[in-house]
């Protein structure tokens, strides 16, 4: 069975094919920097890598370009979008409607759809990359994997806000908690590294990409996650100004004449680093680069985001009475060997954290970069939510028939 993984971030869509009775990847691919200068694509085939220099302007043109990719002369590893069995989608926004992945009708899409307002910069994308596969795979099962439901575990002391509780029961507002394939493998994977039982390990679980969000993963269950009734709450992240003052919302809206809802747009769109480096980047590769040439504006916005990192990892560790494993993860946490040591250095050598800085300095592979005395284990692990998704899609799939 071939089945094709989307995954649509909020600045770009990973892309798998792959042959599930051997898990083999047939193909896989990043498309990056979408809707900024310098997006790409990046095609793997076997061994081979292909780095495609293209302006790709939203997340329907990269979607295009991909399935092109898949088939065309040049790069194809299948002669027909025929051969695909089924196509595994990620969908960010769940809500309480879905606990668990379902295969995508008319009904669900609608309701997917429906619930774009609680994930802007997502389940947008995941409705436009659903509709297309649909489109051009008509009779192919869709299965939609959400990134909430790894979170439904958490007690309602972490779910519920502190606001009338009629609201929770009216609207359903909590927190719902976001990259949860990616907590979910990544603590799993963890455990299986350190030959250790998940199921007596306080995990702290740190996705830091353009989203980014840390899960306190306890008994290899969610306890509690930064994210929260939006994609919006916690850590400051690419364009997203993650825990703000809410009176700031109304505030805002009367000084500068905008109705809340352009405010939240704002919050989404134009804040997090972005908004401090006065519209620079948003992408934390610049930002790394100019804060490490001595720009102080970008070293601000790096101080800042590795600040709110470290302020949760505190929090989690103090929510499980203790911490065992700290695991990074996503684009950053992969890649920046910079952002992880001075979290680490900066903040958290009261919790007996201590980093070996030549292990640490790599990127994108599975790693302990602690030492052996590190009263807590540190891990670098890279996220596969492809991986997870094509599992889900093939077991919906196979159940289904
Ligand atoms: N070498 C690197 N150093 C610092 N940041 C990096 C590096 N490589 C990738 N990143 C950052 O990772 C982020 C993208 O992460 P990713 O998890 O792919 O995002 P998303 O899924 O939210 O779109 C970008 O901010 C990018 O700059
Ligand atoms: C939920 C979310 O923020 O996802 P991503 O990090 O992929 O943008
Ligand atoms: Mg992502």
């Amino acid at each position: 069975m071939k089945v094709l993984v989307i995954n649509s971030g909020s600045s770009s869509i990973k892309y798998q094919l792959l042959e599930m009775d051997t898990e083999k990847v047939l193909a896989k691919g990043l498309v990056e920097r979408i809707g900024i200068e310098g997006s790409r694509i990046i095609h793997r085939k076997n061994e081979e890598k292909y780095v495609i220099e293209k302006a790709i302007k939203n997340h329907e043109e990269g979607l295009k370009e991909v399935l092109d990719l898949l088939t065309s002369e040049d790069y194809k590893v299948i002669s027909s979008l025929n051969e695909i069995d089924a196509v595994g989608h990620r969908v960010v926004h769940g809500g309480e409607r879905f606990s668990s992945s379902v295969i995508i009708d008319k009904d669900s899409l609608d309701t997917i759809e429906m619930m774009s307002f609680l994930a802007p910069l997502h389940n947008p994308a995941n409705v436009m990359g659903i509709k297309a596969a649909m489109e051009l795979l008509p009779n192919v099962p869709q299965v939609g994997v959400f990134d909430t439901s790894f979170h439904q575990t958490m007690p309602k002391t972490s779910f519920l806000y502190a606001i009338p509780y009629e609201y929770y029961e009216k609207y359903k507002i909590r927190r719902y908690g976001f990259h949860g394939t990616s907590h979910k493998y990544v603590s799993k994977r963890a455990a299986e590294i350190l030959n250790k039982d998940i199921k007596t390990l306080k995990i702290i679980t740190s996705h830091i990409g353009n989203g980014a969000s840390i899960a306190a993963v306890k008994n290899g269950e969610s306890f509690d996650t930064s994210m929260g009734f939006t994609p919006l709450e916690g850590l400051v992240m690419g364009t997203r100004s993650g825990d703000i003052d809410p009176a700031i919302v109304s505030f805002l809206a009367q000084e500068e004449g905008l109705t809340t809802k352009e405010v939240v747009e704002i919050l989404n769109n134009k804040s997090g680093v972005y908004g401090i480096t006065k519209g620079f980047s948003s992408d934390m590769r610049d930002i790394e680069d100019k804060a490490l040439e001595g720009d102080k504006v970008c070293r601000l916005a790096l101080d800042i985001y590795e600040y709110r990192i470290a302020k949760y990892i505190g929090a989690y560790a103090a929510a499980m009475n203790g911490v065992d494993v700290i695991v990074f993860t996503a684009g950053v946490g992969e890649n920046s060997p910079v952002t992880r040591e001075e979290i680490c250095e900066k903040y958290l050598t009261y919790l007996g954290v201590k980093i070996d800085k030549e292990k640490n300095n790599f990127k994108g592979l599975e790693r302990v970069i602690s030492t052996p005395d590190s009263k807590v284990e540190v891990l670098v692990v890279p996220t596969n939510e492809e991986l997870m998704i094509a599992r889900e899609t093939k077991e919906l799939v196979s159940t289904k028939n």
